[in-house]
């Protein structure tokens, strides 16, 4: 295996080091910006203060809550049902330093080996913060880290394959002992690996040894070409063992490096006394659904012995092991390894027109449409939604609320002090008894659909062979446009004559319009953004990908922002309302829109 290769140094608005690496597997030399090259004086960060992962560290912990409530606030007040929905005071974390049970770090390749470090990136770029100890770390997490890096930064083969460091640990809720893996992500070519293994057995017997109060186990990450995601290659199980045996809740997990686990055990178990509250003695037994479960932390932690459990995650690795937590518990379970778009069939087989309870906690993106729309159908009792980003969270309970359920509660805890981020946990109730007597059959499995629109248009669900007079639609599309104007014929449609758009306001360099159409074909309007200049946001078909990007990563754009007003055809009018999303997306009364 070669050793990391030269070192080249440019100077540009800032120093970097531009570190090229001969891949011999690869037979290419690849080069890349790695890390800052910085003057004596600044190179290492000892304190949270300048560490990008912990940005309200400055502040006291009274005002980190009051910035999670204000942000929790401002997510749900952008939706006009929610907007009076009172929200207490964040619920503190047990701990505001040492909390975290998992360091995920990037290391920093020097020529000097005992200048190598190990690093934050800095919030959106490639460049790495050097962190030498970090306070939020919990204090068995600090301990591997202090004992690996002289180990690993002294043994060469091992620093030029490692890219990132990820050690997890059982932070003070161990099931037996104490215990941390540590796994070492880079890429490797195949017949690399067999001396990489003898290094890393080495490095591990050192490093279990000088932690001697910790069980050590020890990982490799392996991937085939560079990668910017940690744990992104194949795992593999050097020393050791292949999971930590932790205890929450009074339930014992087993739980990989490679599988979601929250960083926060003591915030978690607060939450999961909160859902037991609200759960309570269930008598009828019903059936308890944990949707995006992971390893079962939620479902296995809180499902009674004789409650039958169902969980899906798409994470095969994770589904193995919450059957096997939930078989520990001794619990009547069932998972399914499956996408959330695609998870819906196998529920409603499973559930069978039940009454059930449901718990929810997606990633950041939130539950998918199709996950709305069987949880709206199949009307769980109730719904604990618990979540890492409030802007998604009030986007689905909008969807939810207009189902029949009723917002019982919106709780923030503080999973992450010094961090900008916060959890909720919400929960729906359904609103009247009728609305559960229908719960049954409500929800068909979906067979080819039959659509007006294009999948992601929203809008009045019109037959399609009915003659269309005219038809009135609000998109969101990239860009400022005029005030007033017309789109232009795409090419190669016959198309209808002038259509006619208004701008209704401008959102951060995008434009919300209305256009009035003597047609109902979402297809052309589409394509005739497109030829205007301004694609709508979200159209994967005649949009800019580039602006979905962004409308996707900092307004969480799930959909196409285009909306059907109103048709009027054979003397009727259909109108359909602004869905929820789109006015906290255009930042607009409905009055506005649909006027
Ligand atoms: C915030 S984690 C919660 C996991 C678990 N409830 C826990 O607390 O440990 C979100 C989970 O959603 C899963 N996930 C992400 N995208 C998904 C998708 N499209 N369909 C189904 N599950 C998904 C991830 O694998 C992850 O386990």
């Amino acid at each position: 295996m070669a050793p990391r290769g030269v070192e080249v140094y440019c100077v540009c608005f800032a120093y970097y080091a531009l570190h090229s690496n001969h891949r011999h597997n690869a037979g290419v030399v690849k080069a890349e910006w790695l890390s800052p090259t910085q003057p004596e004086t600044h190179r290492l960060r000892r304190d949270m203060s300048k560490c990008p992962s912990c940005p309200l560290v400055d502040l006291p912990y009274a005002e980190q809550l009051h910035q999670k409530h204000q942000k929790v606030a401002r997510a749900f007040g952008a939706y006009p049902q929610m907007a009076g929905h009172e929200i207490p005071a964040v619920h503190p974390s047990p701990h505001e330093q040492g909390y975290r049970n998992r360091a995920r770090m990037v290391v920093l390749p020097k020529a000097d080996a005992s200048e190598a470090l190990l690093g934050f990136y800095e919030e959106g770029s490639r460049q790495v913060v050097p962190v030498e100890r970090c306070e939020a770390h919990h204090p068995t997490v600090e301990t591997v880290l202090g004992e690996l890096r002289p180990l690993l930064f002294t043994d060469g083969l091992l620093r030029w394959f490692t890219r990132f460091v990820d050690v997890r640990s059982t932070a003070g809720h161990p099931a037996a002992e104490e215990a941390a893996i540590v796994t070492l992500c880079g890429e490797v070519a195949e017949h690399d690996r067999d001396e990489l293994e003898a290094h890393a057995a080495t490095l591990h017997r050192a490093l279990d040894e000088a932690c001697d109060e910790l069980r050590v186990s020890l990982h490799l990450n392996l991937a085939d070409e560079p990668s910017q995601s940690v744990l992104a290659g194949e795992q593999q199980v050097v020393a050791g063992d292949a999971w930590l045996d932790v205890e929450v809740t009074n339930r014992e997990f087993r739980v990989p490096p490679t599988a979601f686990f929250q960083v926060n055990l003591d915030a978690l178990e607060a939450v999961h006394r909160r859902m037991d509250a609200v759960l309570g003695d269930d008598e009828s037994r019903r059936p308890l659904v944990d949707l995006y479960c992971g390893v079962g932390a939620h479902g296995v932690a809180l499902a009674e012995a004789d409650t039958e459990l169902l969980g899906t995650d798409i994470e095969q690795a994770a589904i193995d092991l919450a059957e096997d937590n939930a078989r520990r518990a001794e619990l009547h379970a069932e998972f399914r390894a499956a996408a959330d778009t695609h998870a819906a069939d196998w529920l409603a087989d499973r559930l069978d027109g039940r009454a059930y309870r449901l718990i929810t906690n997606p990633a950041r993106a939130g539950m998918s449409a199709q996950t709305v729309a069987f949880v709206g159908a199949t009307k769980p009792d109730c719904i604990l939604y618990l979540s890492c980003e409030p802007h998604t969270l009030a986007r689905d309970l909008d969807r939810l609320l207009d189902h029949g359920f009723r917002l019982e509660s919106i709780e923030p805890f503080d999973f992450m002090p010094q961090t900008d981020q916060v959890e909720t946990l919400a929960v729906l109730t359904l609103d009247d008894a009728s609305t559960k007597s229908s719960r049954e059959r409500a929800y068909q499995p979906q067979g080819p659909a039959q659509r007006t629109f294009s999948p992601g248009v929203s809008g009045p669900n019109m037959v399609s062979d009915t003659v269309i007079d005219a038809s009135s639609w609000v998109a969101l599309v990239a860009g400022e446009t005029p005030k007033h104007g017309f789109l232009p014929k795409a090419r190669g449609l016959d198309g209808q004559g002038r259509i006619e758009v208004e701008r209704l306001r401008k959102v951060e360099g995008n434009s919300v319009v209305r256009v009035k159409a003597p047609t109902l074909s979402d297809d052309e309007l589409r394509q005739r953004f497109r030829a205007w200049n301004h694609p709508v946001l979200g159209d994967p078909d005649y949009g800019d990908r580039n602006a979905n990007h962004l409308a996707a990563r900092h307004a969480y754009l799930d959909r196409m922002a285009l909306h059907c007003v109103e048709v009027r055809a054979g003397g009727e009018v259909y109108r359909a309302e602004v869905p929820g999303s789109f006015l906290a997306l255009m930042r607009l009364p409905r009055k506005v829109l649909e006027g």
